[in-house]
Formats: structure tokens, C-alpha cells, sequence
């Protein structure tokens, strides 16, 4: 038996295993350990033995590593090691190595860890998949019947990739979490389907390989995490994990969490009078950045500026950015690295920096009609970051909104002239590139924000030291957003920033209140005094444009978030279950007061206000600014009606924020 206080996993005489949190079992033995054959698994091994040994690990402190020996029909011996430490209690570290005691050759096909199956419980199953999709679906999902997502870290499709290693499956109870904790990107699979019986989650690799009489192989690092609530607590454990392995999100500046305007409403055929013209409705309604997006340059790969929006070059783009500071606002520049158009210079005079597939094809990023290069050849690193310092140290933007779903993850690379050590090289050294990226921008202006923005895909977790902000890209809805930003709130910790990118992607064009409540930066593209008459795409009914009435909303919600500034609080993600608490709810803390945030489409009832200290606390309305009366811990519920959110304030009583 292997176990902390939180999580055991007891081993059978076939090296199944049963896992029970805090004393519960909550499965019977399963194969959780096993090999992949073409036409079955090598999942039953014969006990031979066991060893316990303290560990002394100097990123993970102390710690517990048990060691199972088993011994197939098949000849094939196993070894698995799980390790806990003192520091990440509930949170098991798995590492199974197999060998070939056989006299002949084995074929196998993968491996597969941590498998396990929950039983049904009332109320079903939730699940996080931190995989990408091509169809951008929700990163948080119910499970309903027939659920099965494959969740694969591979490429999904040309430009659509990778993510963050980590899925879980939630009961109202109890939840359990599986992923990798490998320093780079691996090309994993973390199944979750809907059983006959429950749910059922695993890690496994399809890497076929032969086993030659005395071969070993080592599978990555994975984790098994028990944990209660929803896939925050596991999700900020795999944080900190990874934190002590050196993946940490860098401190960002604290324009990071400025309101941001960005001029993506006029789209690429903006002209820089419409800009400019609206720099001043943009300040006065208190954003502090303005975004200058895609449609500056020529093309993408070339990364000159437009002559016919700038006329006088480098020169042109110099003034914009003092028109921009002289009206107190930030400059931003919007880039899609690692793309290059055809038709584009750098295409022909650089085919060398393509990442090439094995029939020596080139990969295609969609929208921008691009084609990808390689990140892992350091032409491409030094093309690019010389660009950023153009950027910031030339031009004066400081900073960069980093574009397109190619940013998480490539195709592995066989372009000979990059001298691979292995394909897979070109994923693996992705986040490098990123960093290069990160420091070229710091280096040119100590201030820079880089924003890393990967258009719907779940993000890369690797990256996250390159990253000082990532937004809700591309959201699908006001659920993506908050549910994107209770994820991205475990797995960036307090530093980096996470914004709810342009409000007119939110439900009814509007929704700020799916930003602010959460601690979300805001962010709009509105246009003002009026829409482009040169979309590139139809516009939404209304368009953009700032009406006195959308200008109203606007600049009270921006008073609301500059007042209170959630972002810098501390974001209490284990207080509410996103997917079984209704209605569904988040709470902050800062400067001594507790926020809360509660959406519904339409609720009439009690809401619950978790998470309170000692003393009575009044509670406020921010939105409807109305007193609401006093709660304490003891009686935490308050009756409330409201239409799609409610927005609380509750300081201890007699003071007020
Ligand atoms: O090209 C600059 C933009 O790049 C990202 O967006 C790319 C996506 O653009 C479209 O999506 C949106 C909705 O997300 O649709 C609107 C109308 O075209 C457009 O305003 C939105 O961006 C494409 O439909 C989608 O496939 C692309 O992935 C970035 O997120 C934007 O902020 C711009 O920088």
C-alpha cells in the first residue's frame, strides 16, 4: 500500500491496484498499469516484491517513493514507483518501467497509466480536459451518456495542438485527476469516457516500439491526484508541481492588468484616422491600452508595415505610438509568429525555416491561409526576435499581443536543414522559442507585457514562462470565459494575468460582469463614432460601435473594475464546484473585503457566501449598488433574484472598501 493522508493506492497479487481517498475506497482493483499490444494489454504481473524508502528531493522536499516488482505470463517484467511528497498531499507521482525477461523480440504499441473508473454517483460526472480541439469546445463539460473525448496533446490538426497535460473526472464528492509532469510537451493521451457504470480516466502513449530480450522502457512522468471540488485544487497542484521544476509564470508588470482597447473592431482594413479618432473615447472611458491588431503589415512572415496605412514606414509607425502615449494610453502590437504567407519574401528567401512533415509537406495555419515554421530552428528564434525588438525598442510598443493556434503546439519537424536531434524536437522546443521570444521584449523594455493569445486552444501549459498575459481567446461564450478563467487562475498562481479578451465575443456583446467577477482583465473593441464599412467578415447585429447606451454600460463596468481591481486579489477557487454548485459561483479576496460572483441566466433563491472569517460582514450590491444587509459564517445565505449575474461586496461591518 502507497499513500499520504489524503490518497493510498493499495497493489494485488496481479499489481492492480484500488485507490481510497482519506480512508474510503473508491474503486475495486483495476489494471491501471500496463502495457499496449497491436491485440490486447500485458496488464496482469505476478507480485515479486516491494520496497518503501524515504526521499529527500531538493525541488520537492521530503517525500515517500514505493517500489511494486511484478512478472507477466509473458516474460515481461514490471516496476512501478509511486512517489508522494509531504508538500502536495493527495498527489501521486507514477512511474512504471517495463522489461523484456522474454527470449523473443515484443511488440508493443503503448503504455497506459493511472487508469481508473469511478463509480456513477447522484448528479453524474464533470470533467476538465486540458487538450485542444479544433472545435474550440468548452474546456469544462458535463459528462452525459456516450461521453468520450481522446484528449490527445498530439496535433488535432495542422495548427491545432497541445494544451495543458492535466484532465480530470469530478463527482459532487470526489474527483480524480491524471496528466504528466514531464518538463516538455509530450505527446500524450488523457481518455475520458462515460461508462456503463461511471467514468473512467487514464494517460496513455501510442509510440509503438519493439522490445528486444532485456529492453526496458521507461514511462514519462505521470500523476494520479484525488481531490475534492472541481478540477481547481488538482489543477493548482500540478502549478506548483511543475513551479518547483522551474515552469513558473513570470511576474508581470502591473500595466498587465490595465483595461485593454483593442482596434480588431475595425478589423484588417482599418485606416489610422478611425483609430486615432477613437483613442480619446478609449481614454475617457478609462481603458489604459490600445491594441493595434492584425492588418498593420503587409503580410504575415514579411512583417512590414503597410504603406498605405503608414506611408512613411518605420517613421509612421513611431508617430502612432507617440499619438497613442500623448492621449495616455499604451501602445500593443499585434504579431502571429511563426507564420509565413504565401507570396511573402520571407517564404522564398527562407523556405530553410519550414517545419516539414515526414513526406517533406508543409503544415498550414488556418485564418491567417499561413504556413508554419519551424520554432526549434534557430534561424526562425533569431528572425523573430528581432522583430520584437523592432517592436518595443524601435517602434516604442510596449507590448506585444502574441496571435494564432499555432503559438501552443507544432507538428514534430523533419526539415532536414534543421539537424533535428529527433522530430519531436520542434514541439519540445517550442516553449524556447517562446522564452526567446519573452526576453528579446523584457530586454527592450524591462516593462513589456507580452500577451500569448492561442485563438480557442486549451492553453500550453509550458509556455507559461513566456506568458505575462493570457486571454479567454476567442471565447465561444460567457461560460468559456469564466470557466477558462477559473482554470487559468490554478495554473498561473498569482503573477501572470488572465483577461476575458474582447467583451463583444461574451454572451449578448456585454457581458463584462463574466470578466470583472471573476478577476478577469477587461477588454473591448468597440468603435466609436462608427463601425468600419469595410468588415472582413459580416459584422454582428449592432456591429461594434459604442451607442450612448453601450457607452454607459461600458464606463460603469470600467469604473467597477478599476475600483476594485480583482485581478490582484486572491482568486478562492476551492470554495465553490464550477460544475455542481447553483447557481454557479466565485469568490475573491481583497484588501479584507470577500467578493462574489454569481451567474444564472435566471435565479430566485439562496446564494451561499463561503469562505467568510470570523465577525458579521455587510454585504453590498456593486452593480445595483444596494445594501443587502449583514451575514456571518455561521449564517452565510443571503435570498437573491437576478437575471445573469450578481455581483457582491461583503467588508467586515463598519468598514467599507
Ligand atoms: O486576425 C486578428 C485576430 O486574430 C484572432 O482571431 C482570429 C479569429 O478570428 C475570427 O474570430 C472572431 C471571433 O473570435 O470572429 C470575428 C469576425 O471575424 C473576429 O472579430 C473574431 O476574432 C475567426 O472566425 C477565427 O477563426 C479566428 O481564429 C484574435 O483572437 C483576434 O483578437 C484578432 O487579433
Amino acid at each position: 500500500m502507497a499513500g499520504d493522508q489524503a490518497l493510498s493506492i493499495a497493489f494485488d497479487r496481479s499489481l492492480h491496484t484500488r485507490i481510497s481517498a482519506r480512508d474510503k475506497v473508491l474503486t475495486p482493483y483495476q489494471a491501471s498499469e500496463c502495457l499496449l499490444l497491436e491485440d490486447g494489454t500485458i496488464d496482469a504481473f505476478a507480485f515479486t516484491g516491494q520496497r518503501s524508502e524515504a526521499v529527500n528531493d531538493p525541488r520537492h522536499g521530503n517525500g515517500r517513493r514505493h517500489t511494486v516488482t511484478g512478472l507477466s505470463a509473458e516474460g515481461v517484467e514490471k516496476q512501478v514507483a509511486v512517489t508522494f511528497f509531504e508538500q502536495l498531499p493527495g498527489m501521486a507521482l507514477l512511474q512504471t518501467r517495463y522489461r523484456n525477461q522474454g527470449a523473443g523480440p515484443l511488440q508493443v504499441v503503448g503504455w497506459r497509466n493511472a487508469a481508473h473508473e469511478l463509480a456513477d454517483a447522484p448528479g453524474g460526472f464533470w470533467s476538465f480536459s486540458g487538450a485542444t480541439h479544433e472545435d474550440r469546445r468548452d474546456w469544462v463539460l458535463p459528462l452525459g451518456a456516450g461521453f468520450e473525448q481522446r484528449n490527445t496533446l498530439s496535433m488535432a490538426a495542422s495548427d491545432y495542438g497541445g494544451g495543458t497535460p492535466v484532465a480530470n473526472i469530478w463527482r459532487r464528492d470526489v474527483g480524480l485527476a491524471v496528466g504528466h509532469v514531464e518538463p516538455v510537451p509530450r505527446l500524450l493521451d488523457l481518455p475520458v469516457r462515460r461508462t456503463a457504470k461511471g467514468a473512467s480516466i487514464a494517460v496513455e502513449c501510442l509510440q509503438p516500439v519493439t522490445l528486444a530480450p532485456g529492453q526496458s522502457l521507461a514511462t514519462d512522468r505521470t500523476f494520479l491526484c484525488v481531490h475534492a471540488g472541481d478540477h481547481f485544487a488538482p489543477l493548482a497542484h500540478y502549478r506548483r508541481f511543475m513551479q518547483d521544476e522551474g515552469i513558473v509564470a513570470p511576474q508581470a508588470p502591473e500595466s498587465a492588468f490595465a483595461p485593454i482597447w483593442c482596434a480588431w473592431g475595425y478589423e484588417r482594413d482599418f485606416t489610422v484616422a478611425q483609430i486615432l479618432a477613437t483613442l480619446p473615447k478609449v481614454r475617457e472611458l478609462g481603458f489604459e491600452w490600445a491594441v493595434l491588431d492584425d492588418g498593420w503589415q503587409t503580410n504575415e512572415g514579411d512583417w512590414r508595415i503597410d504603406a498605405k496605412k503608414f506611408p512613411r514606414g518605420d517613421d509612421d509607425m513611431r508617430a502612432f505610438v507617440q499619438a497613442v502615449r500623448v492621449e495616455g494610453l499604451r501602445p500593443r502590437l499585434w504579431l502571429a509568429p511563426l507564420a509565413a504567407d504565401p507570396g511573402s519574401d520571407v517564404l522564398h528567401r527562407h523556405a530553410d525555416m519550414l517545419l516539414l512533415d515526414e513526406d517533406g509537406a508543409f503544415q498550414k495555419v488556418s485564418w491567417w491561409n499561413a504556413l508554419t515554421q519551424c520554432p526549434a530552428y534557430q534561424p526562425t528564434v533569431d528572425y523573430y526576435v528581432a522583430l520584437v525588438k523592432k517592436a518595443i525598442g524601435d517602434w516604442g510598443f510596449e507590448g506585444i499581443k502574441l496571435d494564432g493556434q499555432h503559438l501552443n503546439a507544432v507538428a514534430p519537424c523533419h526539415n532536414p536543414a534543421h539537424g533535428h536531434a529527433h522530430p519531436n524536437e520542434s514541439c519540445e522546443k517550442l516553449a524556447d522559442f517562446w522564452n526567446a521570444i519573452h526576453a528579446a521584449a523584457r530586454e527592450a523594455n524591462p516593462e513589456a507585457v507580452v500577451e500569448l493569445c492561442p485563438c480557442g486552444t486549451a492553453f500550453a501549459f509550458h509556455n507559461l514562462p513566456a506568458t505575462d498575459q493570457y486571454p479567454s481567446s476567442d471565447p465561444l461564450s460567457s461560460w468559456q470565459v469564466r470557466s477558462k478563467g477559473k482554470t487559468m487562475k490554478a495554473l498561473i498562481g498569482g503573477g501572470s494575468s488572465y483577461a476575458g479578451d474582447h467583451v463583444e465575443l461574451s454572451d449578448g456583446g456585454d457581458d463584462f460582469a463574466s470578466s470583472v467577477g471573476i478577476g478577469a482583465v477587461i477588454s473591448s473593441k468597440f468603435t466609436w463614432p462608427k463601425d468600419t464599412d469595410r468588415p472582413t467578415a459580416p459584422l454582428p447585429p449592432g456591429g461594434y460601435v459604442l451607442t450612448p447606451e453601450k457607452e454607459a454600460l461600458w464606463r460603469k463596468w470600467v469604473d467597477l473594475y478599476r475600483q476594485h481591481m480583482l485581478p490582484k486579489g486572491d482568486y478562492l477557487g476551492t470554495l465553490y464546484d464550477i460544475g455542481f454548485d447553483k447557481p454557479e459561483a466565485h469568490a475573491i479576496a481583497r484588501d479584507g473585503a470577500l467578493y462574489y460572483a454569481f451567474y444564472a441566466d435566471e435565479w430566485t433563491g439562496p446564494v451561499q457566501l463561503r469562505g467568510l472569517g470570523e465577525g458579521r460582514y455587510r454585504v453590498r450590491d456593486l452593480f445595483n449598488e444596494t445594501d443587502l444587509g449583514t451575514v456571518d459564517a455561521q449564517a452565510n445565505t443571503l435570498d437573491a433574484t437576478f437575471s445573469r449575474f450578481l455581483l457582491l461586496q461583503a467588508t467586515p461591518a463598519g468598514e467599507r472598501a
